[in-house]
């Protein structure tokens, strides 16, 4: 499949990191870095950030994201954000079913399926994350789980609306341990899961979907991993967080 018509995206996962006036720091120094880059950069950021990042980000080539939203429109649900709020806002991508969501709160593939669905409703890009435990690796599973999450995740999402879905995949046991996968362990996978995509929908829905690697992604690493023929992009914890790591990986994908 040709991955030179896929669109390389890197995307930052801040996670539970920065205060508003930190975000605005740090992407006044991604700012500079990342200006002409020849894929699509993201930052998700954590919500009270989102209007600092939304405000320095304006007339950029940096696309804001959240790193979750609700599946309800409004009501009773203390603590959530919902999709329409994102929107309202101006954010343009969410990260949905990250492993950390799935491992400490209590995200299913079922409730990630209707945040995906709430997403795109209210016109939001997801970030789609699917990835296996180490246990489930060594178990030799990874294949089949994989697939599940995706087929489950995918439920009701038409083949227009996966214009806008981005899958990340993330084996957990390679998140912000320092462990990456291997460029092939990473690729295989990203592999499966544009098959998966393909008996979904079909070849071409498969060979326009954009699918990133994500877990331990440095700037060392990044041109290895995002020279794949089935890595198309990044999503990135901790080199996020710095400016001139983040603009390496952006580079490489540029390349790659
Ligand atoms: O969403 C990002 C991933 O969890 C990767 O995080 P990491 O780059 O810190 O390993």
């Amino acid at each position: 499949m040709n991955k030179a018509l896929r669109k390389a995206v890197i995307a930052g996962n801040w996670k539970m990191n920065k205060t508003p006036a930190e975000a605005k720091e740090l992407i006044e120094g991604i700012k500079p870095l990342v200006a002409g880059a020849g894929c699509d950069v993201v930052v998700c950021v954590p919500y009270v950030d989102l209007a600092t990042a939304l405000e320095a980000t304006a007339g950029t080539n940096i696309g804001v994201g959240a790193e979750n939203c609700h599946w309800e429109v409004s009501g009773a649900y203390t603590g959530e954000i919902s999709a329409n709020m994102l929107t309202a806002m101006g954010v343009k991508y969410v990260i949905i079913g990250h492993s950390e969501r799935r491992t400490y709160f209590g995200e299913t593939d079922v409730t990630v399926n209707k945040r995906v669905r709430a997403a795109l409703d209210s016109g939001l890009t997801v970030i789609l994350c699917v990835g296996e435990y180490l246990e489930q690796r060594e178990q030799g599973i990874t294949a089949e789980l994989v697939a599940m999450q995706t087929k489950i995740a995918l439920q009701g999402v038409s083949k227009d609306e996966l214009s806008r879905v981005i899958i990340a995949y993330e084996p957990v046991w390679a998140i912000g341990t320092g462990k990456t996968a291997t460029a092939e362990q990473a690729n295989e996978v990203c592999a499966i899961i544009r098959e998966t995509v393909k008996g979904l929908y079909d070849e071409a829905a498969a060979n326009a979907m954009t699918i990133q690697y994500g877990g331990s992604m440095n700037a060392k690493n990044a041109a290895e991993l995002l020279a794949q023929p089935d890595v198309d992009g990044g999503l990135i914890g901790g080199a996020s967080l710095k400016p001139a790591d983040f603009a390496e990986i952006v580079k490489a994908a540029t390349q790659g």
